[in-house]
């Protein structure tokens, strides 16, 4: 059986000039592949206790639900601005390329409950620190944030250092 790392294609100068794209789609369409990195992921993370998974749009989605669901913990979205329909708290923040506004409904996390951060891929840290602002402002606790794949050049895990980051792969430059 391959390595998960195998699984991932590196794409250079994708969106744009300069950015090493990491893409998850060369994971997620081999059955090993998206077996290997849940189950990754899910080890990782083992220890931790945590009452709630959220994920934001869109890869967050495709690593979050799989593992609220095999855990059995909700799974709440976080998605881009304009897409949730009732109340909702927002952050913006800057991306390895470019800028968005990210929201979560204001009932989706309770006060004091411990919440597991899952993304597909850590880079800078800006969707990450966006995401623990609004899970804080809501009263949640963050236990920690599992990814796929970290970018450790682009210094992601010393933005949220007071955190606990956890990586299935990590590429030492970006
Ligand atoms: O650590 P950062 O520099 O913030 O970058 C990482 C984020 O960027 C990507 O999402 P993107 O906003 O491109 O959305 P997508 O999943 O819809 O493609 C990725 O899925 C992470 O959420
Ligand atoms: N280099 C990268 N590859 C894939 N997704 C990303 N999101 C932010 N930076 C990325």
């Amino acid at each position: 059986m391959k390595k998960l790392e195998e699984y991932v294609k590196s794409i250079p100068d994708f969106p744009e000039k300069g950015i090493i794209f990491r893409d998850v789609t060369s994971v997620l369409q081999d059955a090993d592949g998206l077996h290997l990195a849940i189950d990754t992921m899910q080890e990782k993370i083992k220890d931790l206790d945590y009452d709630v998974v959220v994920g934001p749009e869109s890869r967050g989605f495709i690593f979050g639900t799989p593992i609220a669901y095999n855990n059995h913990k909700p799974f709440v979205l976080i998605r881009k601005k304009g897409k949730l329909p009732r109340e909702t708290v927002s952050a913006t923040y800057d991306l390895e390329y470019g800028s968005a506004t990210i929201e979560m409904h204001k009932d989706s996390i309770k006060p004091g409950q411990k919440v597991l951060i899952v993304d597909d891929l850590i880079a800078t840290g800006g969707t990450t620190e966006a995401m623990i602002r609004l899970i804080e402002s809501l009263g949640g606790e963050v236990a920690g944030v599992v990814v796929l794949i970290e970018l450790a050049g682009l210094k992601g895990r010393e933005r949220i250092s007071r955190y606990r980051l956890e990586s299935a792969i990590c590429y030492e430059g970006k």
